[in-house]
């Protein structure tokens, strides 16, 4: 289990991560999102032990997690992180990127443990190419191939899929965090993409200027965000007068609805069409509402200066 009790770190005179509690059982995938600059990739480099902490502890498993003031080199073994900018070697071939990571003593096993990570990230074709020669999101995948090469216990991803390209990052994601799965592996996942989180974590973590502000099962969290800031981080969410749904509610009370909760229906509040973006499997429609902008779902394309009815679903 990964506990960290009452951590705290001052990266700059301005900005603190912490005070942070948070424990994630063995195997748990857990997703870390926020709005750009809240402290995601700091609390990953804290957890793979790249500072000295101001306060608290970090242990994995019973052991500590220690900062550059006890370690020669930076990291714990046992940790793997792949941060934003990744490090790969160059001039050597895909193979060599991965294989440097692996025992020497034991060529062939880490002959079939290269190939099988190549197999991972889809990069079979490419393995005697120069890692110079590569796209941003094929380097990303060597990247992610070698944090696997030596298995961690715990893998610390920041923006993994960042550079991969639609086609591949789906399929790429399944097999990463099925392998994982079989594997045992617990993993902390940084992301501003809502399908790695939906998707893929079983947890999600939600930080907000360098404090986490909840931590709950996935579809919990979605179906029930806390707040707007929550909820806005998994995409589009209206926020709209509970009156106009309830003629009981008080004034001030809101609703936190995603576009597809909402629904054209014979009766409910009218709003007036001001935009529609196609989606591939239905529109996204923009309304007004009282002068508020709400934003739903439609199988039919709606023209802009209609008038309609929604309600909730
Ligand atoms: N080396 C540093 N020195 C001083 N301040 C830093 C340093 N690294 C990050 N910061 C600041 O710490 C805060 C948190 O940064 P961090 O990179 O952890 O955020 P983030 O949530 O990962 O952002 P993003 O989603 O944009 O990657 C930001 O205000 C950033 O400017």
């Amino acid at each position: 289990m990964l506990i960290l009790t009452d951590v705290l770190f001052s990266i700059s005179e301005r900005f603190n991560v912490g005070p942070i509690q948070l424990q994630i059982e063995k195997g748990t995938h857990a997703a870390i999102i926020g709005e750009s600059g809240c402290g995601k990739t700091t609390l990953l480099q804290m957890i793979y032990g790249l500072y000295d902490l101001d306060q608290g502890s970090i242990t994995f498993d019973n052991k500590k997690v220690t900062g550059p003031e006890e370690n020669l080199i930076p990291g714990m073994p046992y940790i793997k992180y792949l941060s934003q900018d990744f490090d790969l070697m160059p001039y050597t071939s895909v193979t060599e990127n991965i294989h440097k990571y692996l025992s020497r003593l034991e060529p062939e096993t880490s002959q079939a443990r290269t190939e099988e990570l190549l197999e991972v990230v889809e990069m079979t074709p490419f393995a005697s190419a120069h890692v110079k020669t590569l796209s941003g999101g094929q380097k990303q995948r060597v990247a992610l191939a070698q944090t696997l090469a030596k298995e961690p216990e715990l893998l610390l991803l920041d923006e993994p899929f960042s550079h991969i390209d639609n086609f591949r990052k789906n399929k790429l994601r399944r097999r990463l965090f099925a392998y994982l799965k079989k594997q045992n592996i617990t993993c902390l996942v940084a992301t501003h993409d809502s399908t790695d989180v939906l998707s893929y974590m079983d947890k999600t973590i939600v930080m907000r200027d360098g404090t986490i502000i909840a931590h709950e099962q996935t579809q919990r969290l979605y179906n029930n965000p806390p707040s707007y800031y929550v909820g806005s981080l998994f995409g589009d969410l209206n926020k709209l007068p509970k009156q106009w749904f309830f003629p009981d509610a008080q004034k001030d009370e809101q609703l936190l609805r995603y576009p597809h909760q909402l629904t054209i229906s014979p009766e409910g509040i009218k709003v007036e069409i001001t935009r529609s973006y196609f989606m591939g499997t239905h529109y996204l429609i923009e309304a007004l509402c009282d002068g508020q902008s709400i934003l739903f779902n439609s199988e039919s394309n709606l023209v802009k200066g209609d008038t309609t009815y929604i309600n909730l679903k």
